[in-house]
């Protein structure tokens, strides 16, 4: 379908018809596999987990990270073009514009040769969401969702010790603002899609890690 699709569409959709599926040469019988994308979104407010629990996934199960905060993270210290807007958008604990965020993802996905990714972090917003599925054309197969009371959540960032520029008491207020404003309404409307996986994210790592375990042997015959 995306061949056709793609035929009558701009270069940017052809670019991404080639990574919408991810030809891999893996003969088996004498036939060469297809293995269609499989994408996992990955959400919760600032501090539920996410990172950490996406680390131990690609342990399992061999799913490549993007997080979409390291990648914007990059943009700022390689200097490139976005990279002082980005900055002071992370400073203040608010959205960048979806398109920079897209882009990056979509660069990072066509590089990558792997057919399975956790997109950590986005969409944090109904537009992101959508201009995710304007410019992918498709909707991710799930979606894990880090459920944290506010206070655990605070406590976590307070203590990570990263050196992020965002990690301070005052962006942090931002940041839950924004994320139960913003980020909330995309988390309702993935469980109104029937694709939403909650997991309780005030968990020790461990216990979180056999929720998420328990929640993707599921999809594995999908992924695989
Ligand atoms: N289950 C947990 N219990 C206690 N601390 C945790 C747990 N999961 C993650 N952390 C710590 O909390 C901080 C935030 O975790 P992280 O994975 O970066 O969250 P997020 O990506 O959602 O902001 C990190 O310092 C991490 O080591
Ligand atoms: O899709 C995204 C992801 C992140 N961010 C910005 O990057 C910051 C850090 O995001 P990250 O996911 O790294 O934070 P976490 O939730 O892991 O603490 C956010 O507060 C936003 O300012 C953004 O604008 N769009
Ligand atoms: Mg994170």
């Amino acid at each position: 379908m995306w061949r056709r699709i793609s035929s009558h569409l701009s270069p940017l959709l052809q670019t991404r018809n080639s990574f919408l599926h991810t030809y891999v040469n893996q003969v088996q019988g004498g036939i060469l596999k297809e293995k269609s994308q499989f994408i996992a979104f990955v959400l919760g407010g600032p501090g539920s987990g996410k990172g950490t629990q996406c680390e131990k996934i690609v342990e399992t199960y061999g799913f490549t990270h993007l997080s979409a905060g390291d990648l914007l993270r990059h943009e700022i210290s390689s200097k490139s073009e976005n990279g002082s807007m980005i900055l002071e958008i992370i400073k203040e604990g608010k959205i960048v514009p979806s398109e920079v965020t897209v882009k990056l993802i979509l660069k990072s996905i066509s590089s990558t040769d792997n057919h399975k990714f956790l997109i950590d972090g986005f969409p944090r917003t109904e537009e992101n969401r959508v201009a995710y599925e304007r410019i992918i054309g498709a909707e991710p197969n799930l979606v894990l969702f880090f459920d944290c009371p506010e206070e655990v959540m605070v406590k976590r960032i307070l203590n990570r010790k990263q050196g992020r520029i965002d990690d301070n008491d005052e962006t942090v207020k931002t940041r839950l603002k924004v994320f139960k404003e913003l980020s909330l309404p995309v988390v309702k409307y993935y469980s109104k899609k029937g694709i939403l996986h909650t997991i309780n994210g005030d968990r020790t790592e461990d216990e979180i890690s056999s929720q998420v375990r328990e929640v993707l042997s599921a999809y594995e015959p999908i992924f695989r």
